[in-house]
């Protein structure tokens, strides 16, 4: 069977200090660009006290998989003009969007970093962002993670500011974004103190520590999902009962899916998983109207995995799902050949999700297994739980 390829950390340059200037005296641009990869969470963060700093109701949990990432390169200039953000080609609106929050709390943080300071030139800062994605945008696959840690990552490399304000940039592009600055096992802290200093990631274990720990997603839906989590989790906070309840629950089951990490205890882990997963789901049932996130694939998905579970004697696969039908299915190396055999015979692929497991099999599928039932599966991702992010240049 072929393994999915793994990155490790490298994200520890920063541009020193006393930068050229051009001829004409003003600040040279800076270009930096990176690597991050996307996180799955396996408590998920719904809910939030500030929703302009996006500080969450509950700490949330979460697993690096670097087979998906943004690559992202930004280049600030120290000169008035627009700024701009390219993701896939596509350009986006910066003005009253998620990157001019961003982009105004750095001209802050530079404008009062420089007040004492004799400064030749007021701070006048331009940003240009492109970014490539390796996986479709806003379909649930946490794109805005990728995306917004990426952007965090570069501006602390340009600035030099402290992990604190990359983490703080980070959570202000988009909440979840905040658990990509790491690999591994990620904890983010929903913090307890008025100014939110304290409301930070932390690498709870690195990938290394489980290293046949594998996921799958299954992408049933490419297209944009009908509600954000932005929206969706502001309506859960406003109307579901339940809500209160998730929340008093989340961070035990934090601390039991830490503890099964901890002892490589696969099925105590995927119980939590799972059941985490249905919670987040039924708490978006009990908001109104509904979020209905889940499709008929998904469903179908949910009861393939129990049946497997069952039919293996102990739980060695375990599903999650975000905001939108797509699966992410976490198991270990040596169940995947056997659970793609399984799941080819109950589901059905498309041609190129085929040719995916194929790839992941390293053997052609038998013509006659990919005949299941109507599900639909459009691709398959192979992924190990991976490192953080990359810096890949930086002038
Ligand atoms: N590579 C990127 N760089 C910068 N911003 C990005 C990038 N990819 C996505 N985004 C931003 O994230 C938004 C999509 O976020 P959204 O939360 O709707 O989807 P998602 O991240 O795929 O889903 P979820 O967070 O629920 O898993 C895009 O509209 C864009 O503003
Ligand atoms: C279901 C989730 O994926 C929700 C992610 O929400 P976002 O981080 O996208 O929300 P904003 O902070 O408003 O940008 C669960 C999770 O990743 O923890």
């Amino acid at each position: 069977m072929n393994s999915p390829g793994c990155q490790q950390a490298n994200c520890s340059e920063t541009l020193k200090e006393g930068m050229g200037l051009t001829p004409e005296g003003r600040r040279e641009s800076r270009v930096c660009t990176v690597r991050v990869p996307i996180n799955i969470a396996l408590v998920k963060y719904w809910g939030k006290r500030d929703q302009t700093q996006n500080i969450p109701l509950n700490d949330s949990l979460s697993l690096t998989i670097n087979s998906l990432h943004a690559r992202t390169t930004l280049r600030v200039n120290y000169e008035i003009g627009t700024d701009s953000v390219k993701i896939n080609g596509k350009s986006q609106t910066v003005t009253g969007s998620r990157y001019q929050r961003v982009f105004e709390e750095v001209r802050r943080w530079e404008r009062k970093r420089k007040a004492g300071e004799v400064a030749e030139h007021p701070v006048s800062i331009q940003f240009e962002i492109t970014s490539e994605t390796n996986f479709p945008v806003s379909a649930g696959l946490a794109s805005s993670a990728a995306g917004f840690a990426a952007i965090a990552e570069c501006l602390q490399k340009i600035f030099g500011f402290t992990d604190s304000q990359k983490s703080q940039l980070a959570r202000l592009g988009s909440g979840s974004a905040i658990r990509s600055i790491f690999g591994g096992l990620v904890r983010w802290r929903r913090g307890t103190q008025p100014n939110y200093e304290d409301s930070i990631a932390e690498q709870s274990f690195p990938s290394t520590h489980w290293p046949s720990l594998r996921a799958l997603i299954l992408v049933v839906d490419e297209g944009r999902k009908e509600y954000s989590s932005t929206d969706g989790m502001q309506r859960t906070v406003e109307t579901s009962t339940l809500l209160e309840r998730r929340i008093e629950c989340c961070d035990v089951n934090i601390d039991k899916i830490c503890a099964a990490f901890s002892n490589r205890d696969f099925s105590a882990m995927a119980d939590m998983i799972m059941r985490d997963s249905n919670n987040f789901h039924a708490v978006c049932m009990d908001t109104s109207p509904p979020l209905m996130y889940l499709n008929d694939v998904s469903r179908t998905i949910i009861r393939l995995v129990h049946v497997y579970n069952e039919k293996n004697g102990s739980t060695v696969i375990a599903y999650t799902f975000d905001a939108g039908p797509n699966a992410t299915l976490y198991l270990e190396e040596d169940t995947v050949q056997d659970f793609l055999d399984f799941a080819t015979k109950q589901l059905r692929f498309a041609e190129s999700a085929q040719t995916e497991v194929e790839e992941i099999l390293g053997h052609k599928l038998d013509e006659s297994v990919n005949n299941g039932a109507l599900a639909q599966i459009l691709q398959v991702i192979y992924s190990q739980v991976g490192g953080g992010p990359q810096l890949l240049s930086l002038h």
